[in-house]
């Protein structure tokens, strides 16, 4: 066994070797070789090797200063697995971990994450993803964090006015939509200096999580790979006026059929995501209503073009707004970073060609091909209902009796990754 990091030369790949042993009896020796891009070894005879963007960082163990542990990312099974290693010295064992740990961080330095986990949202997992899955990968990564609990509606706003934000140089949520919605809302309205520093990450515990689908955090291991290697992109917001009332939404805004099922279904919170569904039927069986309405929207020549029509339902998409547990996608043709909204509008219709829009709707979006649906992409839209005046922005529910929606093009900084803009 040699006890020395041998740092040399192969081609142009600088290589670490040391020799080490899989097993604290010190029966399978093993040699580690590290790489900018792969860690290997081999154990049992059998070779190992892992891209180094699939490990989230090393630790050194309590009880042996002669031994450490790495943290993978199994990309075939969707799994973290932990590696066990124990060397010749604790110097040795020291240098690896360093080692380990620097070649395996991301591109940023000095993080500092803050974790806003919502317990109740979605089946409230999120407390189990935390201690089972999130918290062991920040601590591998050596990332520093800190965790906050929310407590209910107001928390989010009374957080942020309580600290400096910009002290953190990410904010994850652990939750739905509406987590997200509450966070930059209240940071662009009380801090909207410190937004443009932070970047913001998502990891799915909430019930629609259109959000975490489109930045690449479906589901939630992905989601701590993404926020624990620090990859960004920059996308689109939505800026919505209600009244006097300002807040920004990272999904969609609807108003008619869709308003009124999430208003009601705030009530059945316990039934979960069936909610939804459940004040659907219930809507079905109930009388019919006409959802009347001026819809306004900037065409492409810059002309605003007024419709005053009935309708079933409007909606403004900033990106495909898929959901979670199934394959329902609202507005397949949104971008989340190409500049612009994507307006649908169904024109008032009986109950069976809505419920045909509903099941369309559940095969990837394929309503939008109906007669009675019409969609176009816009930067700037305005409605004035006659009645109800109730809105959904990202699953929240507010109500005034106008709402106008601007894109705000490449406004927030995610933790994550996206296709392109089609
Ligand atoms: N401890 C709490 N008790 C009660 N309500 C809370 C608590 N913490 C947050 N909330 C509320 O939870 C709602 C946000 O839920 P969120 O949207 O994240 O989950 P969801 O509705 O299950 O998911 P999605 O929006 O993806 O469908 C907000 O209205 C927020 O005010």
């Amino acid at each position: 066994m040699s006890n020395k990091v041998l740092p040399y030369q192969s081609t142009d790949v600088p290589k670490l070797q040391v020799d080490a042993w899989t097993d604290n009896q010190r029966h399978h020796a093993t040699s580690i070789t590290l790489t900018k891009s792969t860690i290997s070894w081999e154990n049992l005879k059998k070779g190992v090797a892992f891209n180094i963007s699939n490990v989230t960082g090393a630790k050194p163990s309590m009880t042996d200063p002669t031994s450490i542990s790495i943290q993978v990312y199994k990309e075939s099974n969707r799994r973290f697995k932990i590696f066990y290693f124990w060397f010749l010295t604790i110097e040795l064992a020291h240098t690896w971990f360093e080692l380990i740990k620097s070649y395996s961080k991301g591109p940023q330095e000095n993080r500092n994450i803050a974790v806003i986990l919502n317990p109740i949202s979605g089946n409230k997992s999120a407390w189990k993803v935390w201690r089972t899955k999130f918290q062991p990968a920040l601590s591998y990564s050596g990332i520093n964090y800190s965790l906050y609990e929310t407590t209910g509606s107001n928390f989010i706003e009374n957080w942020v006015k309580s600290r400096e934000v910009k002290q953190f140089t990410d904010i994850v949520c652990m939750g739905g939509d509406g987590t997200m919605h509450l966070l930059i809302t209240a940071i662009i309205k009380h801090q909207k200096d410190a937004f443009e520093s932070i970047n913001f990450g998502i990891l799915p515990t909430g019930s629609r999580n259109a959000l975490a689908i489109e930045v690449g955090s479906k589901k939630s291991i992905e989601g701590i790979m993404n926020i624990i290697k620090g990859k960004t992109f920059k996308a689109d917001l939505m800026k919505v006026r209600i009244e006097s009332e300002l807040s920004f939404a990272t999904t969609a805004v609807s108003w008619g059929i869709v308003s009124d099922i999430s208003e009601e279904a705030q009530h059945y919170r316990f039934l979960g995501a069936f909610r939804y569904t459940a004040v659907g039927l219930k809507k079905f069986v109930q009388k019919w209503k006409k959802y009347s309405a001026m819809v306004s929207y900037e065409a492409d020549s810059g002309e605003v073009l007024d419709i005053n029509s009935d309708f079933t339902y409007v909606m403004v998409g900033n990106h495909r707004v898929q959901n979670i547990s199934n394959n329902e996608i609202l507005t397949p043709n949104a971008r989340i970073n190409n500049g612009m909204l994507d307006l649908q509008m169904m024109s008032y219709g009986n109950k069976w060609k809505t419920v045909k829009m509903f099941k369309k709707a559940m095969k990837s979006g394929s309503h939008v091909e109906l007669g009675n649906i019409t969609s176009v992409k816009t930067r700037l839209v305005s409605i004035e209902p006659k009645s109800p005046i109730v809105y959904n922005v990202d699953g929240e529910i507010y109500y005034g009796s106008s709402i106008q929606i601007q894109v705000m093009p490449q406004m927030i900084t995610y933790l994550g990754q996206t296709e392109q803009a089609k």
